[in-house]
């Protein structure tokens, strides 16, 4: 199905590249199938055109009359005008994919005057290695062959969950914004890493197999995190002098209200529009 898809994404930004990345490395998709449009920076175009071999065009209405699935990858704020720009050449044939947090597919659907399929999908920016974990779901004019378009289409970037799209706000928290909590921690490890003498490039290594590792060894156990970490944790040893720090600071708790934090704001975004 993904083979013979004219693709269009409405927005030229980190997340439309991430996942343009991904499904040209998967090959399942060839750049000529792909068309970017965005606002006005044609520099980005430029960028996209050189580096994927994907077309761009100043042309927003005539890269939607030409295409069968459209990719909305605004920001949320942006979404009423872009729609309202290409609303017109939108017809009941169109697709449409939603990468925007909060937004619904019941937001988007007002905004078009057919009753196109709009399937809500929350990816992550590790599409661009094919590692994002994304949860799909549908809106309410779209069919079990709509969802398994987007579980094709991005299952080449990464995993799948499809979820009821009352849980995409929570899902958007966690792992939609989850890569810069890791990255945000792994700084932090770094620094330490560092001014106790590593080099940057030992750090590196170290955390990328120890990050990998850990993740590996969950996915490879039953057990609960508690009982994974306390097995790290020597009586006196290392890693209870880096947990007292930590728990007196309570880092878990401040890590748990952010991500809470997060998915209000997921939550705020689909109400009337926030200007982020
Ligand atoms: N970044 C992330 O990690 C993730 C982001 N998302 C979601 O993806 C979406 C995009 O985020 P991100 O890629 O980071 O954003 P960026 O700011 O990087 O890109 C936004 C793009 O939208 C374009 N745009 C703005 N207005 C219009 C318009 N009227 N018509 C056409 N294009 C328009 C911009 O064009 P121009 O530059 O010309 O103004 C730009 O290319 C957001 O809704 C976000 O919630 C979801 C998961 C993860
Ligand atoms: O920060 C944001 O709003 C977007 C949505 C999820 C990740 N980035």
């Amino acid at each position: 199905m993904l083979s013979r898809q004219r693709i269009t994404f409405i927005g030229a930004g980190a997340m439309a590249e991430a996942i343009i990345s991904g499904l040209l490395a998967d090959n399942r998709v060839s750049g000529e199938q792909i068309t970017v449009v965005n606002k006005n920076n044609d520099e980005r175009l430029d960028h996209l055109e050189k580096n994927y071999g994907i077309k761009t065009s100043k042309d927003k209405k005539r890269a939607v009359a030409d295409s069968d699935l459209l990719i909305l990858a605004m920001k949320p704020k942006d979404v009423d005008e872009a729609l309202e720009s290409i609303q017109p050449h939108i017809r009941e044939h169109h697709v449409i994919f939603s990468v925007l947090a909060g937004t619904t597919t019941d937001d988007i659907a007002r905004l078009v005057d057919v009753d196109c399929p709009v399937v809500r999908v929350m990816a992550n920016t590790s599409a661009k290695v094919a590692a994002s974990a994304s949860a799909i779901s549908g809106g309410r004019h779209a069919s079990a062959k709509d969802i398994d378009l987007a579980a094709e289409l991005f299952s080449a970037i990464g995993t799948i969950t499809v979820v009821p799209e009352e849980k995409m706000n929570s899902v958007t928290g966690v792992s939609g914004s989850g890569p810069a909590y890791f990255y945000y921690l792994l700084e932090g490890l770094q620094t330490a890493a560092v001014e106790a003498g590593l080099s940057e490039e030992e750090s590196k290594a170290l955390l990328i197999q120890t990050m990998e590792g850990a993740a590996k060894r969950w996915s490879q156990s039953s057990e609960s995190l508690r009982s994974l970490y306390e097995e790290v944790m020597s009586p006196g040893g290392t890693t209870e002098a880096a947990f007292s720090v930590l728990q007196k600071h309570t880092v878990q708790e401040h890590l748990t209200t952010g991500t809470k934090a997060a998915i209000d704001r997921s939550i705020s975004l689909g109400q009337p529009k926030k200007q982020v």
